[in-house]
């Protein structure tokens, strides 16, 4: 056992407020054990079930949960145990290092990314300070383990993981469309959350939905809650249902607000103002407007109505969207999201010919 974080003993009593705001942090979980690695099939398969009775909607945790000590910040020594690993390193599990490290909620030096490419190894440990490996099971030596390399990789790391982890190790999943069932299957191990975060993790302001198995105990939950609350705001659901159907909502909005911002960007300039001007007038609009809905708990309708004057100019806008069918093509993109999430998540697991990646 470490001298620095303690993990909460089993029997701790858990606090399930609605919201986790003030929460403490508990930490990633305790550091200085041995890097020892349990022979496979130690770890053993365990029940894979759906937790099924939690949910709840946390908003973002404060800065001020720090509860890292010096000893534990020392967990660079390549003999301990990182407190989190990663499964591949691209886009989304550097916003996730960014924002536990930037949070101030885990040294980098106790974070381990295990990543093929090492063009990306390179910017990860020179950009974040965390250590990095080409070794995945290295990285899945860590008390909290996040999955997050595409759904057509999954295969490969299942191969390469199954039996192999420590019996305490939580896993969680980011990855689009892997069902809990196939996780804890092909990992052999009962202890895996899936969740869905989206990009801005980035600057600490995801939504992330999550559903553990039901193997979890409440200490290994708080830690779960820690990690995904350090991102933004985490919700947990009932059922799996709810991580697919934000796999379709969530985890694609950033993409969708981007693509609106663009489009409106174009028509600014179409009519005649300046890119930078066109720039300015679409983002801090949007930001206002999602200040003002984030701030006077009127509803997205009443809002927009108090822009529409009857007989105005707003409302010759609307219309045209109305009848352009926009509400239609935002629900029909919304459900596209979601049905090629599940169709990614029956991908076959078994590795990929090269240029056959999907
Ligand atoms: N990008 C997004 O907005 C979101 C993505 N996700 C999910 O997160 C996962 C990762 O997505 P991104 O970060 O966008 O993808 P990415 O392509 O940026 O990152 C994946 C990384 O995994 C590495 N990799 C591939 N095979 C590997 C292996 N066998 N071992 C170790 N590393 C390996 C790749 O080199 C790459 O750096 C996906 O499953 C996606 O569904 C979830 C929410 C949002
Ligand atoms: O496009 C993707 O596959 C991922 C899933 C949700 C957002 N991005």
């Amino acid at each position: 056992m470490g001298r620095g974080l303690q993990p909460l003993p089993p029997d701790a009593p858990h606090p399930r407020p609605a919201r986790c705001e003030g929460r403490r942090w508990q930490g990633l979980g305790a550091h200085g054990q041995p890097h020892l690695r349990p022979r496979r099939g130690e770890s053993g398969p365990g029940r894979c079930r759906d937790g099924s009775h939690r949910e709840g909607t946390h908003p973002p945790q404060s800065r001020s949960y720090l509860a890292m000590t010096a000893d534990s910040m020392d967990a660079t020594v390549p003999s301990r145990r990182p407190a989190l690993g990663f499964i591949g390193g691209g886009v989304m599990a550097e916003a996730l290092i960014g924002a536990v490290t930037g949070g101030g909620l885990a040294a980098p030096g106790t974070l381990l990314v295990g990543e093929v490419d090492e063009e990306r190894r390179r910017v990860l440990r020179e950009q974040y300070g965390v250590e990095v490996t080409a070794d995945n099971l290295a990285a899945a030596d860590a008390e909290l383990v996040v999955l997050a390399v595409k759904p057509q990789h999954l295969g490969v790391v299942l191969q390469q993981l199954r039996g192999q982890l420590r019996e305490d190790t939580i896993v969680v999943s980011i990855i689009a469309g892997a069902r809990l069932q196939t996780l804890c299957e092909g990992l052999e191990h009962p202890l895996v959350v899936r969740a869905m975060p989206n990009t801005p993790a980035r600057v600490r302001k995801a939504a992330t939905f999550w559903i553990p198995s039901a193997g979890l105990s409440e200490p290994a939950l708080v830690r779960v809650r820690s990690l995904l609350g350090a991102l933004g705001t985490e919700v947990e659901v009932a059922d799996e249902a709810g991580v697919e159907m934000a796999t379709g909502l969530a985890g694609p909005m950033p993409a969708f607000v981007y693509f609106l911002i663009e489009a409106f960007i174009d028509a600014g300039v179409a009519l005649g103002l300046p890119r930078d001007q066109a720039t300015l007038a679409t983002v801090e609009s949007m930001r206002g407007s999602l200040e003002l809905l984030h701030r006077s708990q009127e509803s997205p309708a009443a809002l927009r109505k108090q822009v529409t004057s009857p007989g105005g100019a707003t409302l010759a806008g609307l219309k045209v969207f109305e009848s352009a069918g926009v509400r239609d093509a935002m629900d029909a993109a919304v459900r596209a999201v979601h049905a090629r999430a599940q169709e990614l998540g029956r991908l076959p697991l078994a590795p990929l010919e090269p240029g056959k990646e999907g």
